[in-house]
């Protein structure tokens, strides 16, 4: 592996400020998803050792939470200059587990950074409040403390941002944090680990643990000593955390699947809509949990949509996240199998098949952009979240119909509305069941904004002021018997 700094390519855990074996002799291969070839191993630890990066957590806390917010912000600084200063090596690595296109891998180094300093800097307004009191001569109010250890369980197909846009939060808030990263994907985890070293961030305060995934989440949330999981993944994972989780009633932020609705009216510019439509579903491969899922077209502009749709769909260059492309290979060869399943599914129930050759795929594990029109609700590329390069499409009749449509899934992360009629856009924008809603936008997330959906997309908000409160328990006091008159 060719990086200009070749001490960000790392092996090992990081566990209290050292890099860490295995003790079993089987450590994973972690493969190159565009050509299928090993690029490193992966160290599983055992349980003891996934104990022991709590126990280390839980030592570093009570030092961590002691620093101002100005001394843990410029720490925090530090790593994000660091990650700037590293972004291509950064950017390399990632592309060559997660095998998305460099120039994504590029901007995904830029956003996953931007959450470490936003939060950096919202931590100054972690703010408590005083209460006017009830109760004579007493002073009431309450103040924002450190839930304490907390642990992040991470995906593949964003390998630094989902890290950074839950561990910029907790570190900033005071809590030491340790990392699980998807075992397809922990070098780019483990280069953040490198750096946070080199940004001065003491030993046990950062930890990334690398490990059979069923065997560190069993014992990191069943650890009293965890007072915090977030996860993102799929909502099958996010379910049986939940499980794990409850005997020691932690707090918990999910980040599941979605089924986004992408809904374009029959006002809008045609053509545009349908370039948009393509950005939106095919960003990460159809990997994202943001990827439109379901397209609704109205009627009258159907099928000047699916014949722009195509001729945009069609443009996309596919191939090694290495070479100039817009699509890489999907994570495993099993994800392109389940994108086959799904659109066999299709067009057994009668879906029609606008494009898509998959003989033309470059490799085992790449799916070529395929478009199905008449989708309906009783196919799986309607219910399920593809994600994979699969786009379906139907048209909808009135906005009622559409909206309810819309919210037939039990998922509600993201949705997509096109038109410029402003007032039909409130309406629709208030009756989609989704924790965000897109409006003649593909561009939405961002450091500060609230991201996190509603029904079995997840729990809680992650980034803004809402994602640093997640890792903030409020206590509340009374001093009674003061000498004064009550509080206000
Ligand atoms: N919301 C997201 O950003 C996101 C990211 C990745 C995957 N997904 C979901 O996953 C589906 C496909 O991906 P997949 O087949 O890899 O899904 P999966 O549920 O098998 O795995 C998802 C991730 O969860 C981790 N995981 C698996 N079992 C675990 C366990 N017992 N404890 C803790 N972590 C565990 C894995 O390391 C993996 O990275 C998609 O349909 C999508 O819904 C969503
Ligand atoms: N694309 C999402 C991550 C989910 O897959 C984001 O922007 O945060």
């Amino acid at each position: 592996m060719q990086l200009n700094d070749p001490r960000l390519f790392r092996q090992l855990a990081y566990v209290d400020g050292q890099w860490m074996a295995g003790r079993s002799n089987h450590d994973e291969p972690v493969l190159d998803p565009a050509n299928g070839e090993i690029l490193g191993y992966c160290a599983l630890l055992d349980a003891e050792q996934i104990t022991g990066a709590v126990t280390a957590a839980e030592r570093a806390f009570a030092g961590w939470r002691a620093l101002s917010v100005d001394e843990r912000g410029r720490l925090l600084q530090r790593w994000y200059q660091l990650l700037h200063e590293h972004r291509e090596d950064l950017a390399h690595l990632m592309t060559l587990e997660q095998g998305k296109p460099l120039r994504d891998a590029r901007g995904e180094v830029d956003y996953g950074a931007s959450f470490i300093q936003w939060f950096a800097e919202e931590a100054r307004r972690a703010y408590g409040m005083t209460i006017p009191s009830h109760i004579p001569n007493a002073m009431l109010g309450t103040l924002k403390e450190p839930v304490g250890v907390s642990v992040m369980l991470t995906p593949w197909n964003f390998p630094l941002a989902m890290i950074t846009r839950k561990a910029g939060a907790a570190l900033a808030a005071g809590c030491p944090v340790i990392v699980k990263p998807a075992n397809e994907t922990p070098f780019t985890a483990l280069a953040l680990a490198e750096l946070a070293e080199r940004a001065g961030i003491p030993p046990g305060v950062f930890n990334v643990v690398t490990g059979e995934p069923a065997t560190v989440s069993e014992v990191l949330c069943t650890d009293t000593r965890v007072r915090s999981v977030s996860f993102t993944g799929s909502t099958r994972v996010g379910k049986l955390l939940i499980r794990q989780s409850a005997g020691s009633v932690k707090r918990m932020s999910l980040e599941l699947g979605g089924n986004a609705p992408f809904i374009v009216c029959e006002d809008v510019d045609v053509d545009e809509a349908a370039r948009e439509a393509v950005a939106a579903k095919f960003q990460t491969a159809g990997q994202d949990c943001l990827a439109a899922n379901r397209i609704f077209v109205h009627r009258r502009i159907y099928d000047r949509f699916l014949e722009r749709f195509a001729v945009h769909m069609k443009a996309l260059r596919v191939g090694s996240g290495m070479m100039e492309v817009d699509i890489g290979p999907l994570i495993h060869r099993r994800a392109v199998e389940a994108a086959q399943a799904i659109v066999d599914d299709a067009l057994a129930q009668g879906a029609r098949l606008m494009a898509g050759n998959q003989s033309m795929a470059p490799g085992a594990n790449f799916f070529m952009p395929t478009l199905l029109a008449d989708i309906t609700p009783e196919m799986r590329v309607f219910r399920e979240e593809t994600f994979s390069p699969v786009a379906g499409v139907c048209a909808f009749d009135d906005d009622e119909a559409v909206v309810a449509a819309a919210n037939d899934t039990e998922y509600g992360l993201a949705a997509y509305i096109y038109s410029n009629d402003v007032k039909r856009i409130w309406k629709m924008m208030r009756g989609l069941e989704y924790g965000m809603v897109s409006v003649n936008t593909l561009k939405m997330t961002g450091a500060p904004i609230p991201f996190g959906g509603v029904k079995q997309s997840g729990l809680g908000r992650e980034g803004g002021a809402q994602g640093l409160e997640e890792y903030l328990d409020t206590k509340y006091f009374c001093l009674g018997n003061m000498p004064g008159p009550s509080g206000s």
